[in-house]
């Protein structure tokens, strides 16, 4: 079970000084999709030079011309690109396909799919590497989490890894150990916090000893 750093509202430098700070703690830093959009590809780009031992994700949250956008993703040095899972299945078996050939890994975030159990079997049908159930701020905002949906997809993902997302916290840590995700994403769960190295290394040391895998 690896433990991935999620960076949305910060800018490069800001990013950088906080990975700086929980380097040692974490397997997989993300460029969040705020980051993205504001800043480009740079900031991955910046942030694998930076920090060569740690996998960078880069999160497009790719929704057409998927193929295109993990390639220029690859091209920037992540080695995780995002791709949504309500996006058509031709987009998804093109960024599957480009993935491959570049030797990188293709996330599908299934924020907003409501029928996550169907689609999550598709796409562990098409191959891709994750699958990961993601409740987005504005989900968050209203009191909802994604703990049920990572049981309901472990249930039927036979290929894929798992992954979730979405506002978990120290505190939820143990539920979301648990249901033994490959992948867990945290955000403001660290990069929030006012001892941002103490909550990494608490929560990386949660993982080690809570991963059968
Ligand atoms: O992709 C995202 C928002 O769309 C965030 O990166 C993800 O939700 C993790 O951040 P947090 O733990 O703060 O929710």
């Amino acid at each position: 079970m690896k433990l991935q750093l999620a960076l949305d509202l910060v800018n490069i430098p800001e990013a950088k000084e906080l990975v700086k700070e929980v380097e040692d703690h974490i397997d997989v830093v993300e460029i969040g999709t705020p980051i993205i959009k504001i800043e480009g590809l740079k900031a991955v780009r910046e942030m694998k030079e930076a920090f060569p031992n740690l996998e960078v994700l880069a999160d497009l949250k790719t929704m057409d011309a998927a193929a295109y956008e993990v390639q220029k993703a690859s091209e920037a040095n992540a080695d995780i690109v995002t791709v949504l899972g309500a996006a058509e299945d031709e987009s998804i078996k093109g960024a599957v396909e480009e993935a491959r050939n570049q030797g990188k890994e293709v996330l599908v975030d299934l924020i907003a799919v409501k029928d996550i159990e169907t689609r999550a079997k598709e796409l562990d049908e098409l191959d891709v590497d994750y699958i990961c159930v993601h409740t987005g701020y504005d989900l968050q905002a209203v009191g909802k989490n994604s703990f049920e949906d990572l049981q309901t997809i472990k249930n039927v993902v036979k290929n894929a890894k798992t992954a979730i997302a979405g506002g978990i916290k120290l505190d939820q840590l143990e539920e979301v150990i648990k249901v033994q995700p490959d992948l867990v994403i945290v955000g403001s769960g660290i990069a929030g916090q006012e001892d941002k190295k103490a909550v990494a290394a608490k929560m990386q040391e949660m993982i080690r000893q809570g991963s059968t895998a």
